[in-house]
């Protein structure tokens, strides 16, 4: 129950306005900060200034603080009342709600624009998600940042409630029979732009890596890659065990792929099954394992005699793990691993003996595409801080032309990604799977290339436009040291950039018709 709230005159605010009896105004609000001044992380010194103590503090403050600071509960009760007559302007966002800061959200979502892709379903189930999102997981997110710890069962399991981990993996058969989002979308209704929905609901936090975005995202990235070879060549019995558990997120899955000795490249791959019996013996180590640290499973690349193999391991004899320091997240569980002689039943082999490069190969697709999602929505969130403009000389930052010119490259380059992966979206929404697989893997390739190199660019604007706040973990720029900090992994993930823009152009030169002269 909300209190009642006291109210005043400014008149009356102004005579507590010293050492030990000290009001403040913030958006008609009153607060008093006699004991908290002492607290207060910018120091007392500047509460007790003439133009601050006891008056209307809203401009210093908001130039100084982000909104979420006055939500905090310890800060929050710092009020003890109101101005006579006055109300907030600036609102506490309400779950579920459109940002209208112009290129926040992208124009199928912004009033008076119209998209060819997005149905009413979309839109319906994108209101259910961004309100679970915000009361559900944003909380426990932000929680997360600061403890460095992984998100909790109780929100796992929340999140399992409403289908969201298994429709991370997309549409397909292992959504038959849920209901997803409470029931909004049919499983056979779900489609890619469902699953962009998802992604990019989940890079909408404001900071990845050791915060919010990634937090969650990370999360289940692990999942989003290491399932699907179970899903598409693990035997019955197999997946009647494991995908009940992970999509129910009782368990964790991570993708083992990557060495020390050979990053990707799955032909130097140096950990060995060797067969005794029933089992496989698995020895190695692995490097840079996503959600490692805490999986039960793993989805292991190994060097068998016949060539390269797959083999679900589960986590127990032999298997340790060992948590890599990275720039992000603790929370992503980022992993070195060790398999020591591990006993693995034969019947843990997904696909053929020897072909384990189409079974690795099969989901690049659709996580090049998932990377490419999460990364432009983060993009779009650094867009979206050019609402919170410091004062120069006694106007806003962007009253100058070098910064609208950054801004307008910024909006310019985040525009032309939405663009691009929607269209993409649309294509796999009507393509077969072997059609996505012969006539999509270069533009993905080329798309993911051009989305994470223009998060770099946005970057470096935004840290520009920022200036010394883009350098600080907290505060005003907390978003984009974030991104700066972080953006460049997109351009790793799923593929090297410079390797995937290659592949793009391969893929077009196979397509080239040999009679094409100028
Ligand atoms: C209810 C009132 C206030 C609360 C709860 C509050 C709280 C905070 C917090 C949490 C920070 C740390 C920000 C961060 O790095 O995350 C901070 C910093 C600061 N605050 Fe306040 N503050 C209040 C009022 C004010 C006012 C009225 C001023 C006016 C001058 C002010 C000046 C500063 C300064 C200069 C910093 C350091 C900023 C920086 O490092 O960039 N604060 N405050």
């Amino acid at each position: 129950m909300s209190k009642v709230l006291k109210e005043y005159t400014s008149e009356e605010v102004a005579k507590h306005n010293r050492e030990g009896d000290l009001w403040i105004i913030i958006d008609s609000k009153v607060y008093d900060v006699s004991r908290f001044a002492d607290l207060h992380p910018g120091g007392p010194t500047v509460l007790f200034a003439e133009s601050i103590a006891g008056q209307d503090a809203t401009q210093a403050f908001f130039g100084l603080h982000r909104h979420e600071v006055l939500l905090k509960p310890q800060f929050a009760r710092l009020q003890i009342g109101k101005i006579l007559g006055e109300e907030e302007v600036i609102k506490a966002p309400v779950p579920g709600a459109i940002s209208e800061v112009p290129y926040a959200e992208p124009t199928w979502l912004t009033e008076g624009y119209h998209s060819p892709y997005y149905t009413d379903n979309h839109r319906a189930f994108h209101k259910a998600l961004r309100t679970f999102m915000m009361e559900v997981v944003q909380p426990e997110s932000a929680r997360c940042e600061e403890s460095g710890k992984r998100i909790s069962q109780e929100v796992i399991d929340k999140m399992s409630e409403q289908n969201v981990i298994a429709m991370r993996l997309g549409p397909g058969k292992h959504l038959g029979g849920r209901s997803l989002m409470g029931g909004i979308v049919k499983p056979e209704e779900f489609d890619y732009f469902h699953e962009m929905i998802i992604n990019t609901e989940l890079a909408r936090f404001g900071t990845r890596g050791a915060v919010d975005g990634k937090t969650i995202t990370h999360l289940l990235n692990g999942l989003v890659i290491s399932l699907p070879p179970v899903l598409n060549y693990g035997s019955p019995e197999l997946q009647a065990k494991v995908v009940p558990e992970v999509l129910s997120g009782k368990k964790f899955i991570a993708l083992a792929i990557s060495e020390a000795f050979a990053g990707s490249d799955v032909s130097g791959i140096q950990t060995t099954a060797v067969r005794d019996g029933d089992y496989w013996v698995v020895t190695g180590t692995k490097k840079w394992i996503t959600n490692g640290t805490f999986a039960d499973y793993f989805t292991t690349g190994c060097r068998t005699e016949t060539g390269f193999t797959v083999i679900l391991i589960p986590r127990g004899e032999g298997v340790s793990t060992k948590p890599i320091k990275t720039s992000y997240s603790p929370v992503a569980g980022t992993a070195y691993v060790v398999f020591n002689k591990v006993r693995v039943p034969v019947a843990n082999t997904l696909g053929k003996v020897g072909a384990g490069m189409s079974v690795i190969l099969t989901n690049f697709n659709h996580e090049r595409w998932m990377v490419v999602c999460t990364s432009l929505a983060a993009q779009r969130l650094v867009v979206e801080e050019w609402s919170s403009q410091r004062y120069v000389f006694g106007k806003p930052l962007h009253s100058q032309a070098v910064i609208r010119a950054k801004l307008g490259q910024m909006i310019s380059r985040v525009e032309a990604c939405q663009n691009w992966v929607e269209s993409i979206t649309h294509q796999m929404n009507n393509m077969t799977y072997n059609e996505m697989s012969s006539k999509l893997a270069g533009p993905i390739g080329l798309m993911k290339q051009f989305v994470s190199r223009t998060a770099r660019e946005t970057a470096e604007d935004a840290t520009q436009i920022f200036g010394g706040r883009a350098l600080t973990v907290t505060g005003m720029g907390k978003v984009i040291e974030n991104y700066h900090r972080t953006s460049g992994f997109d351009a790793i993930l799923a593929g090297a950039e410079d390797v995937l823009g290659d592949l793009g152009v391969r893929q077009a030169m196979k397509k080239m018709p040999k009679d094409a002269r100028l």
